[in-house]
């Protein structure tokens, strides 16, 4: 099986351009509105599309229109910065429009973003074939895309094949959410899902359920003056017995530091933002027997 893939996903268009319900096509019936502290990630999740070989986090963007007011450039500024923070950008454009001037401006403010821009030709049900193909030309001349799909959330045309494209566009890496857990979980239980996941590695057989996270701070640096200042997040692995503490450890802590990296690639692209992680592995004897050392761990 190729590698999975993870991240996230936002979608701009002018108003009407079939933004929401092509999200809602992608996601299926279950739309997760999931909004995180605003504090500590600035990314509201719309829904996410859990596939076998990728996951994608579709992010909430406010729309991006051309500025009128004062107000509308505070708007954009917002969506700027999520545009900024994405891996793959979905740019809605109707079949039954012709392309606009509010199109064009969206189109160079594209061109200044990271992330590769899939230029989506929405509503193909609702005009000819031949209309289809001349808004495809214009389209495909109104900027750089990394590719250019006409589908139709409503008659269900190619919405399998622009997830394709999408997701294709992802970096590699684990799910960022676990799979039928899109609610309003609060973060510390997302961060202690991510560290028990990277723990688990490679010895799920050994220990599969010997093994519990328990966040036990997150904290915010001093420095207010600082940009972007690292999250400290110190965490409990606990295990039942001393010989699984040494598995998780690993010769000289080799294995730990392992586990420490890759949960908190894992911790930094879910907050979107810089953490420090220290871990500390316990031993919790036969805590999953005792309700009192289960209350502790958070069960
Ligand atoms: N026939 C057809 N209609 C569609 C399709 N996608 C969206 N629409 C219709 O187009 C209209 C606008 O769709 P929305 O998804 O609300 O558009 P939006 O871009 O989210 O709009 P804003 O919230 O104003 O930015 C709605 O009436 C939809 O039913 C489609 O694939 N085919």
């Amino acid at each position: 099986m190729s590698e999975h893939r993870s991240g996230f996903a936002a979608f701009v268009g002018r108003p009407n351009a079939g933004k929401s319900t092509l999200m809602n096509a992608l996601v299926g019936e279950k739309v997760a509105i999931m909004s995180s502290r605003p504090q500590t990630t600035r990314r509201a999740i719309r829904g996410i599309v859990n596939r076998d070989d990728a996951q994608l986090c579709i992010v909430d963007t406010p729309g991006l229109h051309r500025p009128r007011t004062l107000l509308g450039e505070r708007l954009n500024d917002l969506v700027r910065e999520t545009l900024a923070e994405v891996d793959v950008i979905g740019f809605c454009l109707p079949a039954d429009e012709k392309v606009g001037p509010g199109d064009k401006w969206i189109a160079r403010e594209l061109a200044e973003t990271r992330a590769p821009v899939v230029a989506i030709v929405t509503k193909v049900d609702k005009v000819p074939r031949e209309r289809v193909a001349e808004h495809l030309l214009d389209v495909s001349q109104l900027g750089d895309w990394a590719e250019i799909v006409p589908v139709s959330s409503v008659k269900d045309i190619q919405v399998d094949v622009l997830l394709d494209v999408l997701a294709a566009r992802l970096p590699v890496g684990p799910p960022l959410y676990p799979e039928g857990h899109l609610t309003d979980e609060p973060e510390d239980v997302r961060v202690a899902e991510l560290i028990r996941e990277a723990a688990l590695e490679g010895v799920r057989d050994e220990l599969p359920h010997s093994i519990a996270v328990v966040i036990e701070e997150m904290v915010e640096p001093d420095s207010e003056d600082a940009h972007r200042p690292v999250l400290e997040i110190r965490a409990h692995v606990f295990v039942e017995r001393d010989s699984q503490k040494g598995i998780i450890i690993g010769k000289g802590g080799s294995r730990l530091k392992e586990v420490g990296a890759t949960a908190r690639a894992g911790i930094e692209h879910l907050l979107g933002r810089k953490v420090y992680l220290d871990l500390h592995v316990k031993v919790a004897k036969d805590w999953q027997r005792d309700p009192k050392q289960l209350g502790r761990l958070g069960f």
